[in-house]
């Protein structure tokens, strides 16, 4: 796999891609993560439509897995996905962006910082800084489908309709994960038990409600099939250690 697929997605895909990677590389402390059977790079095309899926793994010190996963179906539909799954002896959301685009038109970008401590609340040490971003307006947001119960009351859900609320939506983005990186990377493991059940269970909430998502299935469905596509969101997705 020599050029990265970004180079044929919509522009704020390949963009944000690269700035997710940049902002990892200068804020946080990277290792390999080994990808389960040689998922880094997988293509299908089960019911005619080809699906070509390319995935980046890192872990931190912090952080038990960071993925980066760029997808395109056929010629008209290109996907970014990116989650950050902190180790659960620390208190630290998750954070989670996707970005849905048919044929040209970005028809989904979401992004959050999600709580999964017991009360559902992000740390204090986030909300100051949360609260002090620019107030952004967009002509399009979106309603949270019913599994979307996990994300936090700083979630972005929009439809961008210009170049302006594009740009918008990336500095949204690269804020939130600055803030999010500066501040992981100065939180210790916590040592308490009971704490870290607690996150775990967080962990495992979150993914149990992100594998409800059927859009998501259902484009891994056409290309791989229901078995692969089921192992594919619960061991590469939104796996938990149990
Ligand atoms: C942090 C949040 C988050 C993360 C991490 C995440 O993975 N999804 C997240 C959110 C989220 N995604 C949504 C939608 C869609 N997702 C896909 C597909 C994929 N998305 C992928 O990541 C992959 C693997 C590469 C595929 C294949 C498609 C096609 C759509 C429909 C596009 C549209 O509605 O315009 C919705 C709206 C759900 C609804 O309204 O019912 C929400 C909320």
């Amino acid at each position: 796999m020599s050029i990265s697929l970004r180079t044929k997605q919509h522009p704020l895909i390949a963009k944000l891609a690269d700035r997710i990677e940049r902002t990892w590389q200068e804020h946080l402390d990277l290792s390999p993560y080994q990808i389960p059977h040689d998922l880094g790079y997988v293509e299908g095309s089960l019911e005619g439509e080809r699906l070509v899926i390319e995935n980046k793994c890192h872990q931190t010190p912090q952080f038990r897995k960071l993925h980066l996963e760029l997808a395109q179906v056929g010629q008209n539909l290109d996907i970014l996905h990116c989650v950050m799954f902190p180790h659960p002896d620390r208190d630290l959301p998750i954070f989670g962006a996707d970005i849905v685009c048919g044929r040209g038109t970005i028809s989904a970008a979401i992004v959050d910082l999600s709580p999964v401590n017991r009360n559902r609340s992000l740390p204090a040490r986030y909300q100051l800084p949360l609260r002090q971003l620019p107030a952004i307006s967009f002509s399009q947001v979106r309603d949270l489908p019913t599994w979307g119960d996990i994300f936090s009351d700083y979630c972005l859900f929009v439809r961008p309709t210009n170049a302006t609320e594009e740009t918008a939506f990336l500095d949204y983005v690269l804020s939130m994960l600055a803030i999010h990186c500066q501040i992981a990377s100065s939180t210790p493991p916590t040592t308490a038990i009971a704490e870290i059940a607690q996150i775990s269970a967080g962990h495992q909430y979150y993914c149990d409600r992100q594998q409800q998502n059927d859009k998501t299935r259902r484009v891994l469905e056409k290309s791989f099939g229901v078995e692969w596509a089921d192992r594919y969101m619960t061991t590469m997705l939104f796996d938990y250690e149990a």
